[in-house]
């Protein structure tokens, strides 16, 4: 391996590369630290690095690999945390400078999963404010900048901003997220990576902080889809301490990726969506899916049940209105510095009563059995992740939500997604498509993912002027 191969390798690669004894765990977090020292004073990806607890479990890992002891299928490789997960003495802020940060007193179950599993937790990462806003934004912590323009400061997406951009620099081998409108998908999509949003219930969220507990999910960012097969293996699992968390599926996903996909029924994006989907989404979007058709895939074009704008409604006010239940005391207390877009969004909660509440919630029921009718004769839904690529920060009007769009309705209908690379904008700019499919049917999604991944060049990109 290469050294530009060691930092942008994926979790296989790296895999390979340690067991061959060409690599070690030892040389591949020194490499991610000299990375993160080179690169995040611009990047701010990191709140925080753990580089000496980082290296010493590094040693222990090449140690136990030695003795022939492999941990799992993460044994030995970097991530990134975003900064709204539990680390046993470690301090949280959720992306809010408010409150001093308060040092957290247990560890969060996704984070403990990774560690069992063999990964050398990196440190934490950049988020928006308590993770409520897609943009990647942050006003009081700073926003990380979208590697994939040096020159110009261009939105990361959001809002685990920091996580997309740490894996997508190659300052981390993978990350977790997450994804309660969008959160994982918007960053993965415009920083070039594989997001994938979870149904709900499927990893446990034990240890987050929440923001809309009906709609909070944990997932992972990665390089490849066979990357986030794995993390999945990992990440997914019923856990006691989360009160909604439900059965995983008890095969490997990662070992079920190849399959042949000829005879797919695709989903595609209805006309009425494409309204303001940005000209060059569109074209790459149209691409991927005659890359589909390609693999034998059959494109079927049915309307939405509900419109994504009706969609994009519910879910926001739900966002509020849980948001407001349990962080309204913090944002009223206007003495406070917060995010003011944060802020804003967050007191939107308090005119919402138990009436409203309750309709909101029925609407979503509503919504989510009229959706699983019409997906009736098809597999999966493909559509695009973002309606528009990364735009620079001096130009995001923090008033629209263009990439909540195609975010929002995925964690309203309880369904599962994960963006994949689908191509780059004049500007150089990434540009990504989803695979939606039914609850829990993160085999179906990552399979379609895996045949349009091998059959297109885009998720072999890297930032240009940091390999
Ligand atoms: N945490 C999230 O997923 C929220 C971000 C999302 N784009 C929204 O505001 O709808």
């Amino acid at each position: 391996m290469s050294v530009a191969n060691v930092a942008f390798g994926s979790i296989e690669q790296t895999q390979r590369a340690l067991a061959s004894g060409a690599l070690t765990s030892v040389a591949l977090v020194q490499e991610h630290l000299d990375r993160i020292t080179r690169w995040d004073p611009q990047l701010h990806a990191f709140i925080d690095v753990y580089a000496d607890e980082a290296l010493a479990a590094a040693e222990g890992l090449d140690r136990l690999r030695q003795a022939g002891t492999l941990l799992g299928p993460l044994h030995g490789v970097t991530v990134a945390v975003k900064d709204l997960f539990d680390i046993q003495g470690k301090p949280i802020t959720g992306g809010s400078a408010a409150l001093p940060p308060r040092t957290s007193t247990l560890t969060a179950s996704a984070v403990q999963r990774l560690r069992s599993a063999g990964a050398v937790v990196l440190g934490k990462t950049h988020t928006v404010e308590f993770a409520f806003g897609g943009w990647g934004t942050n006003t009081t912590m700073g926003t990380p900048w979208n590697p994939w323009d040096l020159q110009t400061h261009r939105v990361p997406g959001g809002s685990s901003s920091g996580s997309a951009v740490a894996v997508a620099a190659g300052m981390a081998c993978a990350a977790i997220g997450t994804d309660t409108g969008g959160s994982v998908r918007i960053p993965a999509g415009l920083c070039g990576l594989v997001g994938l949003k979870t149904t709900h219930g499927l990893v446990s969220r034990h240890g987050l902080l929440e923001l809309c507990p009906t709609h909070d999910t944990v997932g992972p960012l990665t390089r490849s889809v066979r990357d986030c097969a794995t993390m999945l293996d990992v990440l997914a699992g019923p856990d006691p301490l989360d009160p909604v968390s439900r059965l995983a599926p008890t095969r490997s996903v990662a070992q079920g990726l190849g399959k042949d996909m000829k005879g797919l029924r695709v989903w595609t994006l209805p006309w009425a969506e494409r309204e303001d989907v940005d000209a060059e989404v569109l074209r790459a979007y149209d691409r991927a899916l005659d890359a589909l058709a390609g693999l034998g895939m059959l494109l079927v074009e049915r309307p939405l049940p509900h419109s994504l704008e009706h969609s994009m409604r519910i879910a926001g006010s739900l966002m509020s209105a849980e948001g407001y239940a349990h962080l309204g005391p913090l944002f009223e207390r206007r003495e406070l510095q917060f995010d003011p877009n944060i802020q804003r969004r967050i007191l939107l909660g308090r005119d919402i009563g138990a009436a409203q509440y309750i309709h909101l919630l029925r609407q979503r029921e509503q919504a989510k059995a009229a959706m699983l009718e019409a997906m009736d004769g098809v597999d999966v839904c493909v559509f695009p992740t973002n309606a528009i690529s990364a735009i620079p920060l001096t130009e995001v009007d923090e008033l629209a939500t263009p990439l909540s769009r195609f975010g929002r309705f995925v964690n309203l209908l309880d369904l599962c997604s994960v963006a994949v690379p689908a191509g780059l904008s004049s500007a150089g700019m990434p540009i990504s498509v989803q695979f939606i499919g039914r609850p829990f049917a993160e085999p179906t999604i990552l399979c379609a993912a895996f045949a349009f991944e091998q059959a297109t060049p885009w998720g072999q990109a890297v930032p240009p002027g940091l390999a």
